[in-house]
């Protein structure tokens, strides 16, 4: 069997009033992502690194944020797209681990639901789902709530 590692990161604008998308759920909040997409930070980050480990560039490259069909678009749909491709070549996925860079809100209590929805898009286990959250002590462009950001880090296996 044939182990294979892959990183991703992803960083969005904040911005009033729109919508904050994170892990395929809904967060109550002021601000939310600029983006092409719904600006979903952890999927991005997930799909980037489910393309890496598997040796197979990024997100932008199947869905380039020029593209109008990409507008406002749910970024479940396109980590399901990145599930599909990934079976396709015959990986599978053993775990994840991801990390969410965010001032504020707290968002401990939607962790659960964020792996449900992950798990469900992703057809694999709760379990092999870690989803974390840090401020930035309010240091930075996280710390002034300028930005999100978020880090995955995958194992897949062939
Ligand atoms: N947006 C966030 C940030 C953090 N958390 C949780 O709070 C804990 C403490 O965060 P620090 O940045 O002060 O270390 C962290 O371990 C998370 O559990 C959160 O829920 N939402
Ligand atoms: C998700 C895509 C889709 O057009 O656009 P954005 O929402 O801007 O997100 P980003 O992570 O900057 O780039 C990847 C694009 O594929």
């Amino acid at each position: 069997m044939n182990i294979r590692i892959g990183n991703g990161y992803d960083v969005h604008r904040l911005a009033e009033g729109l919508p904050l998308w994170l892990g395929g759920v809904l967060i109550p909040h002021n601000l939310g992502s600029v983006a092409h997409s719904d600006g979903d930070v952890l999927i991005h980050a997930i799909c980037d690194a489910l393309l890496g480990a598997a040796g197979l560039r990024d997100i932008g490259v199947y869905f380039p944020d020029t593209d109008p069909t990409f507008k406002g678009v749910d970024s479940k749909i396109l980590l399901h797209e990145v599930m599909k491709l990934l079976r396709e070549k015959g990986y599978t996925v053993g775990n994840i681990d991801t990390v969410i860079c965010l001032q504020r809100p707290k968002i401990m209590g939607f962790i659960p639901q964020m792996q449900e929805t992950l798990a469900n898009v992703m057809e694999i286990a709760i379990e092999n789902i870690s989803i974390k959250a840090t401020t930035s002590e309010k240091l930075g462009f996280v710390g002034r709530e300028e930005g999100i950001s978020a880090y995955a880090v995958v194992l897949l296996s062939h």
